[in-house]
């Protein structure tokens, strides 16, 4: 059965991020086989022909799913009645940044975005943000979209929460499928955390099937700066791999997790796990009914809890920061 169409907002679609998404988008997998998509496209002014190139290319794939593409560097007109914005345009960091380093020059972008969101999306939008800092400018849009649901406003740690996959089916030789309860906690920056204890492979708990020194000291760090790696080896940041998190998070958001299993996504705090209420933090998530809801009643031993909190204190400080900013 063929449904409603829905309208995909994607912003920084001439960027390297958005030439990895868009043809995926357009091809039925972010939300499913059976929904036709409306894309537009956000840019820059000196952007948009760029844009308008790939605009080109995505026609010339004759997506069946696909039915219309507009590209503007109008914010309220990029909205209008959007279901699903991605928010991924932004100044991605260079080799020596830390993401934090980034609230300055891409807050100002989340301000109006959030503003326009409010104005002119759709009843049921749901928001993805991957621009840098993620969190905290999903923070800074939402704070301005104040009809908006907050839980409408999300932000990206399935990448991280991939990779640490990843790392983890590696070391134990085992495929991703047969991993399931991992978590990111916290901030999408070199703090996160990265949670085996919770994690089961083979119906059992992941933590107890490596050697704590290679926890503490391989599996988190690799994860938590896989993406100071990449950019250190590809000299830029990473695209394919993120935009492929962006379709895993909006996918599971929209049709829902695995019976028994969850995911990572960073979700407005109801001050669940000690994180202040507000803050948009990483924790394991289930989507159920085209929501995502905070896993409850985790017990949090005494590696972990120091490890979310100076993850979740970064998150604080940066709100602070844009704060003084002005920006929420
Ligand atoms: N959350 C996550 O896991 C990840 C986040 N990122 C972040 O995603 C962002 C985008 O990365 P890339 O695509 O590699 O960067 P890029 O520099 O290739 O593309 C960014 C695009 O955004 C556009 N842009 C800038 N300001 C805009 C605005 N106000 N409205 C609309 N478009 C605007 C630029 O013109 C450019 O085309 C960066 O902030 C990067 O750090 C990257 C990887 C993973
Ligand atoms: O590291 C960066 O700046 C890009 C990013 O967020 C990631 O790859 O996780």
């Amino acid at each position: 059965m063929t449904r409603s169409p829905v309208t995909v907002t994607v912003t920084g679609a001439a960027g390297q991020i958005g030439y990895a998404l868009l043809f995926r988008i357009a091809s039925g997998q972010l939300i499913g086989p059976d929904t036709p998509i409306n894309l537009r496209l956000l840019e820059i002014p000196q952007a948009v022909k760029a844009a308008e190139g790939t605009a080109m290319e995505l026609t010339d794939c004759a997506f069946p799913l696909l039915r219309s593409i507009e590209v503007t560097d109008d914010t309220h007109r990029a909205f209008e009645g959007t279901n699903i914005a991605l928010l991924v345009g932004a100044r991605p960091r260079t080799q020596g940044m830390e993401r934090g380093d980034l609230l300055e020059a891409n807050g100002g972008i989340f301000k109006p975005q959030g503003e326009a969101i409010n104005a002119n999306a759709a009843d049921d939008v749901r928001v993805l943000v991957v621009g840098n800092p993620a969190n905290t400018n999903a923070l800074i849009a939402q704070a301005h979209a104040p009809d908006v649901p907050a839980e409408r406003f999300t932000a990206m740690t399935r990448l991280d929460h991939n990779r640490a996959l990843a790392q983890l089916a590696i070391k134990l030789g085992v495929g991703i499928d047969e991993i399931q309860r991992l978590a990111i906690w916290g901030n999408h920056s070199a703090t996160q955390y990265p949670d085996l204890f919770h994690a089961e492979v083979g119906g059992k708990i992941a933590a107890e099937q490596v050697e704590r020194e290679w926890l503490s000291e391989e599996f988190i760090p690799t994860v938590a700066k896989r993406g100071a790696a990449i950019i250190e080896a590809r000299g830029a940041s990473s695209a394919a791999s993120a935009a492929n998190a962006a379709i895993d998070h909006v996918h599971t958001w929209v049709n829902g997790t695995a019976e028994g299993d969850w995911t990572s996504a960073g979700v407005v705090s109801d001050g669940s796990y000690g994180v202040p209420e507000g803050l948009i933090s990483s924790f394991p998530v289930r989507a159920r009914d085209g929501r995502y809801e905070i896993v409850q009643g985790l017990e949090i031993d005494e590696f972990s809890r120091p490890r979310i909190d100076a993850s979740v204190q970064e998150l604080v400080d940066e709100r602070e920061t844009v704060r003084r900013l002005g920006l929420v």
